[in-house]
């Protein structure tokens, strides 16, 4: 992976840590919005992704690229692509049990990726280090061990859910995350 100091973690940072409640290993991890364009179950042309950590510490997942992916006729737009690396990566806040967002996505893009390819992805953290949690992604496609097409190095963000409510839709927030105040 070409990734730049900005996502790689710096001397003595930690280890992510399975957080107290989070999920299982083999659990799957739900959507955080219904209307996310990567994960949401609502969302009529988004990515779909639906996710599962095998292990507590890392995330897999599969996204199918369709006609509404495309950049070049028949291919997938490297801007989906790169959102579809955002996602799996972003999913890694069931495990760390907390809020997070993207400060920095870097994306290596190794092979195009025709309509139908099914895209199996991965996201594991590298590193955190006070708020920031340097994390890294892979897409394979057509298999989990088929060729990387994609690949991508990110620093995260965490934030408090406040963080949603300032500069979103409270309400939507509250209404899918009763188990989270927003309003502390
Ligand atoms: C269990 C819970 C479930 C919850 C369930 C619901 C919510 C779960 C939602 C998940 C969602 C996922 C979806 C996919 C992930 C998105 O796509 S998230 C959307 C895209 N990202 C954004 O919109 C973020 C926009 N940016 C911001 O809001 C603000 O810049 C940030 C990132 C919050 C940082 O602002 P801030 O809090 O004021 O902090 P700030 O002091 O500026 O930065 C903190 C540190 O990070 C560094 N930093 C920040 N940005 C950068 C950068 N771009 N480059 C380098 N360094 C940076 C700063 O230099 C600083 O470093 P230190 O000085 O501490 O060494």
């Amino acid at each position: 992976m070409t990734r730049s100091s900005v996502t790689t973690p710096p001397p003595g940072a930690g280890r992510l840590q399975a957080a107290p409640g989070g999920p299982a290993p083999g659990s799957p991890l739900g959507s955080h919005y219904g209307d996310c364009f990567g994960c949401g179950e609502r969302h009529p042309t988004g990515l779909h992704l639906r996710a599962t950590t095998p292990d507590g510490l890392t995330v897999v997942a599969e996204f199918t690229v369709g006609e509404a992916h495309q950049g070049a006729p028949g291919l997938a737009h490297g801007g989906v692509l790169a959102a579809a690396m955002d996602e799996v990566i972003g999913m890694s806040v069931w495990l760390f049990q907390r809020p997070y967002v993207t400060g920095r996505l870097e994306t290596d893009y190794l092979a195009p990726v025709p309509v139908g390819t099914t895209l199996h992805l991965r996201a594991w953290c590298t590193g955190v280090s006070g708020r920031k949690a340097y994390l890294e992604a892979e897409g394979r496609a057509g298999s989990p061990d088929g060729p990387v097409a994609v690949r991508a190095a990110a620093l995260f963000i965490e934030v408090g859910m406040e963080h949603f409510a300032r500069h979103g839709d409270a309400k939507a927030i509250a209404d899918e995350h009763h188990e989270y105040e927003v309003n502390p």
